[in-house]
């Protein structure tokens, strides 16, 4: 090849911003299929099992900047994720861990955020899921690492159905809902003015199907109704000004007077963060969640 050609390739790559992406999470919540929705891979219902570690590069152009987005799937078989998911966020240089692989790929020591993906239509699973969340949640805290996490599978909650223990009926309301995924709030961010975005939100095209009688100011209660539910599931406050908190071990909580109720002990997340509720399958919100990814990047020095 000639220089001038290498030249122009060398150019072309310096001009991407690289983005390492550690999206993790219990098996079967949906981490493979995230994946192949961003790099635009149809779902399917059935996707094989991820044992190792899987790094998909994607390149994307957005408002002149490029990016060369790398995703790196930690499968959730118990084995790798829970032993050795940190040596992964951690690791200067390429790991092979010791139980296989020839396919893992070296990444950037750097990861600038983590994709945390739970399955919200499987009850038995949640409780594990909650746990890992919090356990990478507050591993990751020291260094304000972003996080997103992906409440999945909400088109698998139906109006019959409850909603991490609570009653959709109790919560809908009288809201009128042609689909299933209608109903559940989409998403939260401490980073950006959800308030606003709500506020501008258009119900028919942002998936949510509302009589037309019902104001944007209801719907914005629906949508935080489901959001807050999940928040508070995953043991998080979210505050009318955008700030979180997280509830400490529940084990921790005081009582300053005998009537009060029990009062977890709170600290407020200083990281960006990020909810979405939403369906993988549907894959409506996909652009979004990496909109936010990248605008982290950005937002960056
Ligand atoms: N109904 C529904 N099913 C989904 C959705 N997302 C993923 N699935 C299904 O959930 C199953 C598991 O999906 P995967 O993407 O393989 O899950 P994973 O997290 O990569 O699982 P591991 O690789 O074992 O850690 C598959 O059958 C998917 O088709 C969704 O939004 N809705
Ligand atoms: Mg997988």
């Amino acid at each position: 090849m000639s220089s001038s050609w290498w030249q122009f390739f060398r150019r072309w790559f310096e001009s991407y911003s690289q983005l390492d992406v550690i999206v993790m999470g219990l098996a079967n919540s949906g981490k493979t299929s995230f994946v192949n929705a961003v790099i635009g891979k149809p779902f399917s219902r059935n996707s094989i099992p991820t044992f190792s570690a899987i790094t998909t590069t994607i390149y994307k152009h957005i408002n002149n900047s490029n990016y060369k987005l790398k995703l790196i799937d930690l499968g959730g078989q118990k084995r790798l994720l829970r032993a050795e998911w940190l040596k992964y966020y951690r690791s200067a240089d390429s790991i092979k861990p010791s139980f296989c692989c020839h396919n893992i790929t070296p990444f950037n020591k750097d990861i600038q955020a983590l994709v945390f993906v739970i399955d919200v239509s499987d009850k038995f699973s949640l409780p594990a899921a909650r746990k890992l969340f919090r356990e990478v949640l507050f591993d990751t805290e020291a260094d304000q690492t972003p996080m997103v996490v992906i409440g999945n599978k909400i088109d698998e909650v139906t109006e019959n159905s409850t909603f991490l223990g609570v009653k959709l009926s109790d919560i809908q309301a009288s809201q009128s809902s042609t689909k299933n995924r209608n109903f559940l709030g989409k998403f939260y961010s401490n980073r950006d003015q959800i308030p606003d975005y709500l506020a501008d939100a258009q119900p028919e095209s942002s998936g949510f199907s509302i009589r037309s009688s019902r104001s944007i100011s209801s719907l914005r209660k629906q949508l935080y109704g489901r959001i807050n539910i999940f928040a508070e599931f995953l043991g998080l406050e979210l505050h009318p000004d955008m700030s979180i908190s997280v509830k400490l071990d529940e084990s921790t909580a005081t009582t300053t007077n005998a009537s009060e109720s029990l009062q977890p002990l709170t600290r407020e997340l200083d990281r960006d963060f990020a909810i979405f509720l939403t369906s993988i399958k549907e894959g409506d919100d996909i652009p979004d969640i990496i909109d936010w990814i990248l605008g982290e990047m950005d937002s960056r020095p």
